[in-house]
């Protein structure tokens, strides 16, 4: 059976429903779902897995959460030729219009360079997932595990 690994970070909860949802939306596709918060994940875990999955929010002035920088950062010592990745964002563009999400675009660049093949162009949400997001979400997953 298929395994989808997904690891979030999340200090106000979005990110951590956004995760929720996306573990139920790929179970619903047949797939197995381990997921993981940030601070128990180690990057070699992805190792076993299909389907490598992050949901982030972004912190600071569009840095890493730093719960998750050290994963971010471990990712590039893993080979994950062979899988497929897929990232989802939390952010707030009208506090942080500049740095929107950025957190998820660093982790696009340390997937692409583990040899992971993306699944899906990242999904990026205000704050909490409303039904737009939630529709997105059912497109990412689709994607990914097609
Ligand atoms: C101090 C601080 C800095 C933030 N910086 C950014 C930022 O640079 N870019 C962004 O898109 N969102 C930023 N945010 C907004 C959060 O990423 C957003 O509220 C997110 O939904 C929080 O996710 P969580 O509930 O999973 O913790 C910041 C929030 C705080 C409190």
């Amino acid at each position: 059976m298929t395994l989808a690994k997904i690891v979030y970070a999340s200090m106000t909860g979005n990110t951590e429903e956004i995760s929720e949802i996306l573990e139920e939306k790929l179970k619903a596709a047949g797939v197995d779902v381990d997921r993981v918060e940030a601070d128990d994940a180690d990057a070699s875990d992805f190792e076993d897995a299909d389907i490598c999955v992050v949901a982030t929010y972004t912190y600071g002035d569009g840095e890493l959460p730093d719960e998750i920088e050290d994963f971010h950062d471990d990712l590039a010592d893993v080979d994950l030729a062979g899988k497929t990745y897929g990232v989802v964002g939390s952010g707030d563009d009208e506090l942080y219009p500049d740095t929107f999400c950025t957190a998820a675009d660093l982790f696009e660049e340390a997937f692409e360079a583990t040899g992971a093949k993306k699944g899906s162009a990242t999904v990026k949400i205000n704050n909490d997932a409303e039904d737009e997001d939630v529709e997105n979400l059912q497109k990412f997953v689709d994607e990914l595990v097609k």
